[in-house]
């Protein structure tokens, strides 16, 4: 038998653990941009966050005033743009998300965008090393095939990285491998799940139809999986000049974060693709790749396997691997290039 005594400090200790293990600080870098705001509305309707911290080169005060009046618990602070701002933002973070960097015109490939968003997503990368070296990056930022391992990069560089807690955002490519397969046959997407693997760029994206359940062949097949690999041009041509997608990545990336907290505050089996440091192409020069990543309190818990496809799904998989190689060489090179 316990005493009042007893049971009333255990359930002290229970009480503190519970809000210990539910604080959880999650910061946006690039928070003003199109993803950037409707992705910070959505954190700050998720109750698991408690702290959100917006910054940007521009504008993340009010952004933040304005999201602060949503009627959810969590405080939300948006930092100035300096390197203290920058700095403080950071600092606690359990999830750094990083939508900063320019979008896409029609006729681009995500690789135009390397020129400008490899030293900005490399900048950023320094100061989450510096500042929050155990926080899980999640990276947005295209080209995700380079701006990935250039943040790996500056956080060995750094002596800090963790490829446990780095993470490529191609949550939104089976989004919409999901829902496009829901167009053609007609169910509700919610229940589709459809693997995608590889990276996040054309050709690298690889759905893998044949382990859904769901069927298609001859040319049917050939369209689902050009709409999957270049779905994105669709977004960019239809805004015409005037940038990517947006609010599906803002529902992508809340998904993704969303996955993280319930996997650190303890639930199973909580599953999501994304491109990560992975064993399972590194015997052929490639060293980060996007499959099924089972969640865990630290990060990744398991790198599933890509397991049995059809010979189609192996072509797009050759072609792909090829793509991905010179991918994440552009960015390994350039952090050693440019420190
Ligand atoms: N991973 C994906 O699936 C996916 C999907 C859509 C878009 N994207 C990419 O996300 C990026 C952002 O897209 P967007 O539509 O939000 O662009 P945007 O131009 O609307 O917003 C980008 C924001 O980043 C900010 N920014 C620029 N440099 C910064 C810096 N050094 N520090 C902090 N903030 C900085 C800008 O001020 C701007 O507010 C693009 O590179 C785009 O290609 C990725
Ligand atoms: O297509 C783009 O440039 C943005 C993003 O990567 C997307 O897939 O929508």
């Amino acid at each position: 038998m316990f005493s009042a005594r007893q049971i009333f400090a255990q359930v002290q200790r229970r009480g503190f653990a519970a809000s210990a293990r539910q604080s959880s600080k999650v910061t946006v870098l690039g928070a003003a941009g199109g993803i950037g705001q409707p992705l910070s509305l959505l954190l700050k309707l998720n109750p698991r966050v408690t702290k959100l911290a917006l910054y940007d080169i521009r504008l993340a005060p009010g952004v933040a005033a304005d999201i602060g009046h949503i009627n959810t618990q969590s405080e939300v602070r948006g930092y100035d743009a300096t390197p203290s701002g920058l700095a403080d933002a950071l600092k606690g973070a359990e999830i750094v998300l990083i939508p900063a960097g320019v979008p896409r015109k029609p006729g681009m490939t995500r690789d135009d965008l390397f020129n400008t968003n490899a030293s900005i997503v490399r900048d950023l990368a320094k100061a989450a090393a510096d500042h929050a070296p155990e926080a899980n990056i999640l990276i947005i930022a295209n080209p995700v095939n380079s701006t990935v391992p250039i943040t790996a990069e500056v956080f060995k560089a750094k002596g800090v990285y963790n490829p446990k807690r780095l993470f490529g955002v191609t949550t939104l490519d089976v989004v919409r491998a999901s829902r496009f397969i829901s167009q053609i046959k007609n169910t509700d997407p919610a229940n589709e799940n459809i693997t995608v693997v590889g990276g996040h760029s054309g050709a690298t994206i690889v759905p893998l139809l044949s382990q859904s359940g769901q069927n298609l062949t001859g040319e049917q097949l050939d369209q689902y999986v050009h709409r999957v690999q270049f779905g994105g041009d669709e977004v960019v041509q239809a805004k015409d000049g005037a940038g990517s997608a947006t609010l599906s990545m803002a529902m992508a990336g809340a998904r993704f974060a969303e996955s993280l907290l319930k996997a650190a505050q303890g639930q199973k089996n909580v599953i999501e693709p994304t491109f990560v440091d992975s064993p399972l192409y590194k015997d052929q020069g490639v060293e980060y790749f996007a499959s099924n990543v089972e969640l865990g309190p630290n990060g990744v818990e398991k790198i599933h396997p890509v397991g049995k496809i059809t010979d189609h799904e192996q072509k797009l998989l050759d072609v792909c691997l090829k793509d991905l190689a010179g991918n994440i060489n552009k960015g390994v090179k350039f952090v050693k290039e440019n420190p």
